[in-house]
């Protein structure tokens, strides 16, 4: 599905952002790409979707070198970037024009999403404020039924309810043959639904592990005092006592919390899985 071999990346030759990055992906998953501000999320994804060439390395995505941009290519991709620009159009109208342009477009999710969003066919989209045209694009987006979905940022500027239908119309969404990217810094929207987790940090993925193998082999707990814990590989302190990355599960599975597993892997925490 994607693979991007040796990658390189300069916006500005005196900083190199990626030198010979590899990001291999296949379908099937929902993935967090995670990384403080500037890490290059937002290029690696605009580099996969072909709006930037790469300067040396090989990108392949479904098949095609994104920067040609061929058509089956854009109508089988889609990107959704966190300021959309949307047409001063209806959603009816922009519905007419632009679905067609997708070959596996559902214009029936397409309703239901909206119905969900709170839309209505004769809102003006210019008109929308910026968390509405968000939930606009998100719902096209997923109605395109693309093979590669890239959402940048998705739930900013989206009120909580919003945030909840996301998740819910993400997960119903998404198919076996599809891959999404969800790039964000509001890793608690996207916990519940990803199923792996990138992490790049100045132009290098410093952590890439399913979610599966880290809940199997990691306890994300709180204690009170970290002398009652064993193993722990990271914590933080809270409000009566610590959250902490723990070895071993005891049996039991805990839910992750990307937030910790991401300030861990930040502080160069080594975690072995
Ligand atoms: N058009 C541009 N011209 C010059 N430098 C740019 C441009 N776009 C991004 N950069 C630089 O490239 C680096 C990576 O930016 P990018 O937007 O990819 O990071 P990001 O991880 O998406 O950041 P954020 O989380 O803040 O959105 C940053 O140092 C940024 O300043």
């Amino acid at each position: 599905m994607i693979f991007a071999k040796n990658l390189s990346y300069h916006y500005n030759r005196k900083t190199p952002l990626f030198q010979n990055l590899d990001f291999e992906q296949t379908e099937g998953s929902i993935i967090g790409l995670l990384g403080k501000n500037g890490a290059g999320k937002s290029t690696l994804l605009k580099l996969i979707s072909g709006l930037l060439k790469s300067k040396t390395g090989s990108v392949l995505v479904n098949g095609f070198k994104p920067y040609q941009r061929r058509p089956d290519f854009l109508s089988d991709i889609f990107l959704v970037n966190d300021e959309p620009f949307l047409p001063p159009l209806t959603i009816t109208s922009y519905l007419k024009v632009y679905a067609p342009l997708y070959k596996n477009f559902d214009i029936e999710k397409m309703h239901k999403i909206l119905i969900e969003f709170d839309l209505q066919g004769h809102c003006n989209l210019s008109k929308l404020s910026h968390g509405q045209q968000k939930k606009f694009v998100i719902a096209f987006a997923l109605s395109a039924n693309c093979k590669l979905l890239l959402l940048d940022e998705p739930t900013n500027g989206l009120d909580i309810p919003s945030k909840s239908v996301f998740r819910k119309v993400l997960v119903n969404s998404v198919e076996d043959h599809q891959l999404v990217v969800i790039s964000t810094h509001q890793v608690k929207d996207i916990e519940s639904v990803i199923d792996k987790i990138v992490v790049l940090e100045d132009g290098e993925i410093v952590f890439k592990n399913d979610v599966c193998s880290i809940t199997e082999k990691l306890k994300f707990n709180k204690v009170s005092t970290l002398s009652e814990a064993s193993e722990v590989i990271y914590s933080e302190k809270c409000a009566g006592g610590f959250n902490t990355i723990q070895y071993g599960t005891d049996g039991d599975e805990t839910e992750i919390d990307i937030e910790l597993l991401f300030n861990a892997i930040y502080n160069k925490t080594t975690i072995n899985l």
